[in-house]
């Protein structure tokens, strides 16, 4: 099991940018709810080999019958996240077994299986990879009264999404290493980079949206709409 590929799915967030009474990730797309769209695209997956699905404490139940439900049988646990994003993944890493890990949001649906093959080729080759886009509008740097302080180099910039992907002995050593300086970070990557591992990063699609305000369930709809009249 030298080159096993897990994925830990954290969908344990409140969606408080959304704003819906419902968690988003449980909002339904085209009548599915949004993470059986995203445990579907790595059930599929021959490189995937376990999934680690990390939910709020009182959607544990729930999720539990949607794996069955679904039939996502690689999906070996379903356990409850934390208080932030980052101790939901601590987490899930805790579950998983394989030397890979590949940590997705619950909310990126439209990942495609070539994404997630060219995330973990990139991996191997470099010792870890994200998936990204370069950006498209210019971005300023504002100060705390609206003032703007800088306009960085664009053809440096990457907008950075998941699948995030490391070997998982190194990830645990980062997140360990983040938990003693105290330090919280928005992404994975952002805790292997301080504890000296190269990432290397994989250009992916504009369509692997992180659902997270009102405006994009229309993008999403419209996508996964698009989607099912391709398949027809
Ligand atoms: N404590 C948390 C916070 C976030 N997440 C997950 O991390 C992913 C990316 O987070 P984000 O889009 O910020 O989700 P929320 O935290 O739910 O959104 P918000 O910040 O608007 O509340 C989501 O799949 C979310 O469910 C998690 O598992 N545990
Ligand atoms: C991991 C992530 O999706 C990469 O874009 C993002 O950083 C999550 O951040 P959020 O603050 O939880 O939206």
């Amino acid at each position: 099991m030298s080159n096993s590929v897990g994925a830990v799915i954290v969908a344990a967030g409140r969606g408080t940018r959304m704003g819906t009474a419902e968690s988003k990730q449980y909002l339904l797309l085209q009548g599915k709810p949004i993470i059986v769209h995203t445990l579907e695209v790595f059930q599929k997956h021959e490189l995937i080999s376990e999934i680690v699905l990390v939910t709020g404490e009182e959607d544990v139940e729930r999720c539990r019958q949607w794996v069955q439900a679904y039939k996502l049988d690689k999906v070996s646990v379903v356990i409850p996240g934390g208080a932030e994003r980052q101790h939901s993944v601590r987490r899930g890493l805790g579950e998983l077994t394989t030397t890979w890990v590949m940590v997705h949001d619950g909310v990126r649906p439209f990942v495609q299986g070539s994404e997630i093959e060219a995330c973990y080729e990139r991996a191997r080759s470099a010792g870890a990879s994200v998936l990204a886009v370069p950006v498209k509008d210019t971005i300023k740097q504002v100060d705390g009264e609206g003032n703007v302080l800088s306009t960085p180099d664009r053809r440096s910039l990457w907008a950075i999404q998941t699948p995030q992907t490391f070997r998982l002995s190194d990830l645990l050593s980062a997140y360990d290493e983040a938990e003693r300086d105290g330090f919280l970070g928005t992404d994975d990557s952002s805790l292997a980079e301080r504890s000296g591992i190269t990432v290397s990063v994989v250009e992916g699609s504009y369509r692997n949206i992180k659902i997270t305000t009102p405006e994009d369930l229309d993008f999403a709809e419209f996508t996964e709409r698009s989607r099912g009249e391709e398949r027809r």
